[in-house]
């Protein structure tokens, strides 16, 4: 564990709120239980609870809107994700969020993802990278890499997905992505579909999707995670986009075709057992993807990481390094070797 911990790693399928502290989560529910808002009990057994079935993980997903949808919980929650990945030696964090609205508090998809921004710029604890090297970094406020002590400060470079979540309109899609391409030069890099796979239909979000696409900004698709949405699979296979998460239910002829896509797979295998997904390790898919050398964008969590899921995503295959990560992938490969060795 010590030396998982170590290595160098980059994460690139982590969902803002789905990574912020338990302590956080359960310090925001406390204050709206004393003001009325939420019953504190009920949300703590919710929070405490380990192992979650995909129904279960969503009715988390939709206290866990409540508790954060506003812009210094969201401040708080980037910063303090920030630490935790860079505390476990994450150097590249792509870090994925829903732009929400809350009309109430003067809440705009825009100044979300601002109080998102504000979370990066607070972290002190490590040098934060997040402005891509082709803008001009005198915008950023984090330029300095020493501390007050005359320390280098560890850096953690990081990038923005723009979520869409399957339960939000089309035009609600098409807003996410126009917020996007605006948001280039803050460092977002692309645009995911994700969200509760039993709502929502593909045809919804397409022309969003497309407009990104045209637009030259990269997709992610949480893809196959309920074994009865076949169709669905196979318009995103169609589609063709850079990155599909999870893949778990696709029938011969969709695995076939995945394989043959060389589409990379994002993987988190602990993430997928907890939801009972995948019934153990032992019959997840990446193993046959790994074998044929597909793409694969995979988790740490098989040597045992503590982290229950949504956590640490590592990049497999070289031609996809975003930076020079190389000892990264070459850890990758390694811990992937071990694993598949320790089974033999
Ligand atoms: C288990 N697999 C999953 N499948 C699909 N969507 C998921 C997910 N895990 C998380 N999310 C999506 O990410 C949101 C939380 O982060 P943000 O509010 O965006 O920062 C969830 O509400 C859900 O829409």
């Amino acid at each position: 564990m010590e030396w998982c911990l170590k290595q160098p790693k980059i994460e690139l399928h982590a969902h803002l709120n789905g990574s912020a502290r338990d302590s956080t989560l359960l310090e925001l529910a406390r204050g709206l239980g004393e003001r009325g808002v939420v019953d504190f009990a009920t949300i703590e057994s919710v929070i405490r609870k380990n192992d979650r079935s995909l129904v279960e993980c969503f009715k988390l997903f939709d206290l866990i809107r409540i508790l954060t949808t506003d812009h210094a919980a969201i401040t708080r929650i980037t910063r303090e994700v920030i630490e935790d990945f860079a505390s476990e030696n994450v150097v590249y964090l792509e870090l994925r969020t829903t732009p929400k609205k809350n009309e109430a508090i003067g809440m705009s998809k825009r100044s979300y993802i601002q109080a998102v921004l504000d979370g990066l710029r607070s972290v002190d604890a490590v040098d934060v990278d997040f402005i891509p090297s082709n803008v001009n970094k005198a915008n950023s406020k984090k330029t300095l890499s020493i501390n007050d002590n005359g320390v280098t400060k560890t850096k953690i470079f990081v990038r923005l997905l723009l979520s869409i979540d399957r339960q939000e309109t089309g035009e609600a899609a098409m807003e996410t992505v126009k917020l996007a391409l605006e948001m280039k030069d803050l460092g977002v890099v692309g645009i995911d579909l994700s969200g509760n796979p039993a709502v929502g239909e593909w045809d919804t979000f397409l022309p969003a999707l497309n407009f990104a696409r045209a637009h030259e900004l990269p997709i992610v698709l949480h893809c196959g995670e309920l074994p009865d949405r076949l169709e669905e699979v196979q318009e995103m296979l169609n589609f063709y986009p850079q990155r599909i998460g999870h893949a778990i239910f696709l029938d011969d002829e969709q695995w076939r075709l995945l394989k043959l896509s060389k589409i990379p797979v994002e993987i988190c295998l602990t993430s997928n057992v907890h939801t009972g997904c995948v019934t153990t390790i032992d019959d997840h898919h990446f193993i046959d993807l790994y074998k044929s050398k597909h793409p694969l964008l995979c988790a740490p969590t098989i040597l045992g990481c503590s982290r229950p899921a949504f956590l640490a995503n590592i990049i497999l295959h070289p031609q996809h390094s975003v930076l020079e990560g190389k000892k990264c992938l070459r850890w990758e490969r390694l811990q992937l070797t071990t694993y598949l060795q320790m089974k033999e």
